[in-house]
This record gives structure tokens, C-alpha cells and sequence, in this order.
């Protein structure tokens, strides 16, 4: 049986009613999340395959679950480097570009080149709130992702899918594969369409809102923040 899938604009919704009613802070999901992701990559990429792992990190909050994954990744050994070409300015952005700094984390301006000396490649560009063409400068990043033999994990969807309908039907990202996805929370509908490693991760739904937004909990197992799922978000 499929798991259920939460549409964009529920996740949206999801997101403002835990910052809401749900009394959680941006700082707390977002940790939770990037935690979430640490330990996708430690599972499918451990040390011993190589310890240099480049975050492709976007203007939003897909972007800062890669920051976050990547200090957590840092403090497990292995070596990120981070390419964030779009900075906000809001202050939570600063803080976790901080931190990376002080743990002495490299930010490269130039993707493809970086990508030739990676191991494994976090795809943070866009999340569930992506629509319409890609713009400048991330194509170009995109299209190297799409090309590479280096394995990606994307979070919360590959960026360039539609949220709703997948991969586009020609031009950038049309043959994006990322070998694993994390999904946040729950699946996106796009995940019909994905097949490769599929986890989920975000424990920090309380059964009660699962329900109101009619999706599962995944069966989270003692410390782990992530469920392995299978492709196309069916039940191992
Ligand atoms: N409850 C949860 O599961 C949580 C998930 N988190 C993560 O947050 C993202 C969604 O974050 P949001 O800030 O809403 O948006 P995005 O990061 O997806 O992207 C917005 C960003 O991208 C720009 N943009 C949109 N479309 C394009 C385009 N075609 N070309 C270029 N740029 C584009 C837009 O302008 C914005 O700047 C979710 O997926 C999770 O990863 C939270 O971290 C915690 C809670
Ligand atoms: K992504």
C-alpha cells in the first residue's frame, strides 16, 4: 500500500500551523529536518565511501535544512562543502552560515567544479515551495546534478520536479534521477514518479495533526529520525 502524500499547498499549511498553533519555532523544524537528512547520508553514504560531501543549498528553508544537515555532518567526520550562491538576509540564514564557518566549513562559488572532488551531493535548492522554470543561477547547477555519477540525496524533492506532477517533460531537470530522496514530514505527490532510495524524516508530528491533514506517521524506530520507505513511497 502507497503511503499518502500531502499536496503543496498542505504542506504548506502543515508547516504554518506547527509554527502556529503547534507552538514550534522555524529553528526547532529546521533541525529536526537537516538532523532528519545527516542521517539519510550517514545510512546510504557512511565514512568508509568517502567523506566529502557537497551541499547544494537554495534562497529558502530547503536551503537551511542543508546548512543544518551539513553541521551535523561536520560533527560526524566527514568533510561538506557548501555552494550558497543565493544568501537571504533574515537572521536564521546568518546564524547557521555562522556556525558552519566556525566548524570551518568551505562555501565555493563555482558548483561544477566543486562536484568534481565529491563523494556525494546534497541537493537543498528548492522544496515544496518551487514552481515554474528554474531560474539563474541554479540551472546550470541542476543540469550537473542531473549529469553526474556522484550519488545526490535531494530533500523533500528533487529541485526542478513539479511538486504535484514530477519531473519536467523536457528542459532542465527533465533528467534529474537523484539516486535518494528524503521526504519531510510526509511524501509530496511527485514521489509517484521517483525511483530510488526513499526515506522519510521530520519526527515531530503529533499523531492528532497527521490526522487532520490525513497522512501517516511513518514507524519511527528508537533514536532514528528516519523511516525507509521504498520508491514511490510504498510500505517496505
Ligand atoms: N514541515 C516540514 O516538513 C518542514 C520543512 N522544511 C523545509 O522547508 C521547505 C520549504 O521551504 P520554503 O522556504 O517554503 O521554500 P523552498 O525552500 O522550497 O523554496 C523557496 C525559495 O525558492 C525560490 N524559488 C521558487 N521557485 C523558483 C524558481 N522557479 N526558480 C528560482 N527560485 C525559485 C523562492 O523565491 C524562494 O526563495 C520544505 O520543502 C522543507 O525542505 C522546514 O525546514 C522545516 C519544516
Ligand atoms: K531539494
Amino acid at each position: 500500500m502507497a503511503l499518502k502524500t500531502l499536496s503543496a499547498k498542505a504542506a504548506a499549511a502543515l508547516d504554518k500551523e506547527l509554527m502556529s498553533s503547534g507552538a514550534f519555532s522555524i529553528d526547532q523544524l529546521m533541525e529536526l529536518a537537516g538532523l532528519s537528512v545527516s542521517q539519510v547520508v550517514y545510512r546510504v553514504h557512511p565514512l568508509h565511501k568517502g567523506k566529502r560531501v557537497l551541499v547544494a543549498v537554495g534562497p529558502g528553508n530547503n536551503g537551511g535544512d542543508g546548512l543544518v544537515a551539513a553541521r551535523h555532518l561536520r560533527h560526524y567526520g566527514y568533510h561538506p562543502t557548501v555552494y550558497y550562491p543565493k544568501r537571504p538576509k533574515n537572521d536564521l540564514y546568518q546564524r547557521l552560515t555562522k556556525q558552519l564557518e566556525d566548524l570551518e566549513v568551505p562555501f565555493v562559488d563555482d558548483f561544477p567544479t566543486a562536484l568534481k572532488s565529491a563523494d556525494h551531493v546534497i541537493d537543498a535548492i528548492f522544496g515544496f515551495s518551487f514552481s515554474g522554470e528554474v531560474r539563474e543561477p541554479f540551472p546550470a547547477v541542476i543540469q550537473a546534478m542531473a549529469e553526474t555519477k556522484v550519488p545526490v540525496t535531494a530533500i523533500d524533492a528533487p529541485s526542478s520536479w513539479d511538486i504535484e506532477a514530477g519531473p519536467p517533460a523536457s528542459g532542465v531537470g527533465s533528467n534529474f534521477h537523484p539516486a535518494v530522496l528524503v521526504s519531510l514530514t510526509a511524501p509530496k505527490p511527485l514521489v509517484r514518479h521517483f525511483r530510488g532510495h526513499h526515506f522519510i524524516g521530520g519526527r515531530f508530528v503529533a499523531p492528532a495533526i497527521a490526522k487532520k491533514y490525513d497522512f501517516d506517521v511513518p514507524p519511527y524506530e528508537g533514536l532514528d529520525q528516519v523511516v525507509e520507505v521504498g520508491p514511490e513511497g510504498l510500505r517496505l
